[in-house]
């Protein structure tokens, strides 16, 4: 049955990006309906706010949701519910995608990309769940207030419920059965009582329901340090949303780059998913051509596994992916001179 795929480019180098993905849903002939819509900083300045309501409609309608980036210079100055970064958290929460799944792979041939040595990255193949719609992100009350004294206040509140951690911690459970059977979950449960609550659901629904899963608990700076130090020890990592968004980054720069890192956003079954790089809109290199559409493309395997079912599909495109960076078509930042245009070609002729 024709599939719907939502397409947001969002700002800077999404709308460079998300043109390869179309280029690699052409070129596959997918059964899919494409829709698109204005995101971030563009609905900004032709809406007048990041998201509308009849894009979250179209959203929520869809089988699946890729977005491109958001953010930029042009809006950092605005207020945070104004920002184009709030109207991919306003999505996120509407769409209840709250497990996020990060892969971090190295491919072979960029072994030597990594800033770590080869021997360190060489096969790598960590899987990040991210909590992605509560903790620092969403927590209320928030915001800056002025003091009785004349000083300022930024607040953010950080707090996570156990039917949250719960059905986070089961996305990881039930994809590590199909890996190495390894989860490593982590928080500061030494510091913060939603760290602790975090530890203690987290190893209750092991016991519970996983006994077959092999879980260990770190807290959130030694696993910073142990990335970077010994990165093949890690399977799967849960942690929370923002742990989660400073440890997948720090991933990435593991395979090479962070335009080399997809992801995948999903809610309860048969909802539509949402799809996104992990990287933002780069103004550094935006409008130039620079940019790594592979994270993009890569997204778009993500969703034709999970949220359209064709897995062989899915292994096809990102196969071309691996393909064509051996070949030898790489854009700058994997150390080449393609353009992001030639990237997603020599991708598509990979197919
Ligand atoms: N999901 C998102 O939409 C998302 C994610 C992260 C940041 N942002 C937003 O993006 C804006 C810029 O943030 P930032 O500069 O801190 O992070 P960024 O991820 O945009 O860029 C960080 C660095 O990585 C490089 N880079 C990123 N993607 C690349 C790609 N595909 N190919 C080659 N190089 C790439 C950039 O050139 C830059 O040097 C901010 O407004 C931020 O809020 C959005
Ligand atoms: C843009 C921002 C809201 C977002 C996040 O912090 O989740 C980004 O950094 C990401 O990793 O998707
Ligand atoms: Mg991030």
């Amino acid at each position: 049955m024709t599939k719907t795929l939502l397409l947001l480019p969002g700002d800077g180098i999404g709308s460079e990006v998300t043109a390869e993905v179309r280029r690699i849903v052409d070129a596959l002939g997918l059964d899919v309906t494409l829709q698109e819509a204005r995101f971030g900083g563009a609905a900004i300045d032709a809406d007048g706010v990041p998201v509308t309501d009849e894009t979250v409609a179209l959203a929520l309608a869809a089988d699946a949701v890729l977005m491109g980036a958001v953010g930029g210079p042009k809006w950092a100055g605005q207020s945070f519910d104004t920002r184009p970064e709030a109207g991919l958290l306003r999505l996120r929460e509407a769409m209840n995608v709250y497990a996020n799944l990060r892969p971090a792979r190295c491919f072979a041939a960029l072994a030597d990309a990594s800033s770590l040595k080869r021997e360190l990255v060489e096969g790598l193949d960590i899987m990040f769940v991210r909590e992605l719609v509560g903790g620092v992100y969403f927590g209320k009350p928030r915001g800056i207030e002025m003091l009785a004294n004349g000083e300022r206040r930024g607040l953010n509140s950080h707090h996570y419920t156990t039917g949250q951690i719960r059905r986070v911690a089961r996305t990881a459970f039930e994809l590590a059965k199909g890996r190495t059977g390894r989860v490593c979950s982590v928080e500061k449960s030494n510091v913060m009582e939603a760290g602790l609550l975090w530890r203690e659901e987290v190893q209750r629904l092991r016991d519970e329901d996983y006994p077959e899963i092999e879980l260990t608990h770190m807290l959130a700076d030694n696993c910073a340090m142990q990335l970077v130090r010994q990165p093949k020890q890690f399977d799967t990592i849960l942690t929370d949303n923002l742990f989660g968004d400073m440890l997948s980054d720090e991933a990435a720069m593991l395979t090479g780059s962070l335009g080399l890192l997809p992801s995948a956003a999903l809610g309860e079954a048969g909802r539509p998913g949402l799809y996104e790089p992990i990287h933002g809109s780069a103004p550094d290199i935006a409008g130039q051509g620079l940019a790594n559409p592979s994270a993009a493309i890569l997204s778009l395997a993500m969703a034709v596994r999970h949220s359209f079912g064709e897995e062989r599909t899915a292994e096809r495109i990102e196969r071309a992916v691996e393909t064509a960076i051996e070949g030898g078509t790489r854009t700058r930042d994997i150390g080449g001179g393609a353009s992001t245009a030639e990237m997603g070609q020599a991708i598509a002729a990979a197919l």
